[in-house]
């Protein structure tokens, strides 16, 4: 089955906002963020037009990922961006603004994470700082419960996304989920085995996850955790390995159930439970039915693979206008084991809903694609 690629020609949908409303912005908080040069700030500048008007060009920098990023986009150099695929215009777009700010040169912006001001006020802000607080109640909440409660706060968790929040007004509305149950993704989980969770955004979203992660190891159903997330920054708030460590480095210093998740995760990390990987096709412009033979085995191995968020998403489904109703398991049918996407709906794609669900929504107008105001659980 094949549908049309989401792209970002069409003024006004959803992908052209991305490009024409979402990032201008992005670029004018980043400079005021920073006290970046005339050379960075123009870069910077430059890439908007580039992106916006333009026609895609090749990588000018050297850096350890260029040749690799070379081969994924050979085929688009030339194109005018606006015919491109919206999850390659995207991906590229951010790994030109890493080079623009300087991440990769010689100079005093070398290997600085442009958004880590942005993640860090996420993660010390009041919102967050009450989900934490929240946690004490799982203690005394029981077994099932207490599973629930993991699955939602990882799902909901994905809701703290920097880069959405730059042209939303959802703030923080949750309409509930449009499908799947916290008992559907539970029931995936059999044996216990090595369960990889590809993370998202860093910060909130983070944290939920790392709960997700101490609920799975101490419940027995993860004999082991393979936490993988971006190798670079990406997409202003998604997760680095330097982000898992600010995550624990908070959550070890708070009181409460938040304090003792976090050095039960630590000791996990110590003891070889938990591992963090950050594969380099993490942050490809591509689709994950596209993934290298050895990402490939990594999760044909895995007794579970959760993916994190609309990002992942559109990645392991197809960044296409699919019929809502398209069952997931045929859009998944190209991952080697068993998966779960957990994610807040922030953009068009959306499949495996039934279509009386698809009917009421629709029945609201469009938004409720974008708006992050549901969420999924789909298991296969
Ligand atoms: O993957 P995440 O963090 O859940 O969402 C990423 C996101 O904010 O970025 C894209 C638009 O910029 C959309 O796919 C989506 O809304």
């Amino acid at each position: 089955m094949d549908a049309p690629l989401i792209t970002v020609e069409e003024p006004g949908s959803f992908g052209w906002r991305v490009f024409h409303e979402r990032h201008p912005v992005m670029i004018e908080r980043l400079c005021a963020a920073h006290p970046f040069g005339p050379d960075v700030r123009d870069g910077l500048a430059a890439l908007l037009e580039e992106s916006t008007r333009g026609v895609v060009t090749p990588l000018d920098d050297d850096a350890p990922d260029h040749d690799v990023w070379h081969a994924w986009i050979a085929d688009e150099i030339g194109k005018p961006w606006s015919q491109t695929s919206f999850l390659f215009a995207e991906s590229y777009f951010f790994r030109k603004l890493l080079a623009a700010t300087g991440f990769f040169s010689s100079g005093p912006w070398r290997g600085v994470d442009p958004f880590a001001p942005m993640k860090r006020a996420e993660l010390h802000n009041a919102a967050t700082a009450d989900t934490l607080k929240a946690l004490d109640a799982l203690p005394r909440l029981d077994d099932a419960e207490r599973d629930a409660a993991a699955v939602r706060a990882a799902v909901w968790g994905n809701q703290a996304d920097l880069a959405f929040q730059l042209s939303t007004d959802a703030s923080g509305t949750t309409s509930g989920l449009v499908t799947g149950s916290p008992e559907e993704f539970w029931a995936l989980f059999g044996e216990p085995g090595e369960v990889h969770l590809v993370a998202d955004n860093a910060a909130g979203e983070l944290a939920a996850d790392l709960v997700l992660v101490d609920r799975l190891l101490t419940t027995g159903r993860a004999e082991r955790i393979v936490l993988h997330v971006k190798p670079t920054p990406y997409y202003v708030s998604d997760a680095t390995p330097t982000d898992v460590l600010e995550v624990l480095h908070h959550l070890t210093g708070l009181p409460g159930e938040a304090g003792e998740i976090g050095r039960r995760v630590q000791d996990s990390l110590r003891e070889g439970r938990i591992a963090v990987r950050s594969h380099p096709f993490f942050c490809a412009p591509k689709e994950y039915a596209e993934m290298p033979g050895d990402l490939r085995a990594e999760f044909a191995a895995a007794s579970v693979t959760i993916f994190k968020g609309d990002l992942n998403y559109r990645r392991l489904v197809g960044d296409r206008h699919w019929p809502a109703t398209r069952p997931f398991a045929d859009a998944v049918a190209h991952f080697p084991g068993p998966v779960a996407a957990l994610r807040v709906l922030k953009s068009e794609v959306v499949v495996g809903l039934d279509a009386d669900t698809v009917s009421a929504l629709d029945a609201e107008g469009e938004a409720w694609r974008t708006r992050g105001s549901h969420a999924l659980v789909q298991t296969r």
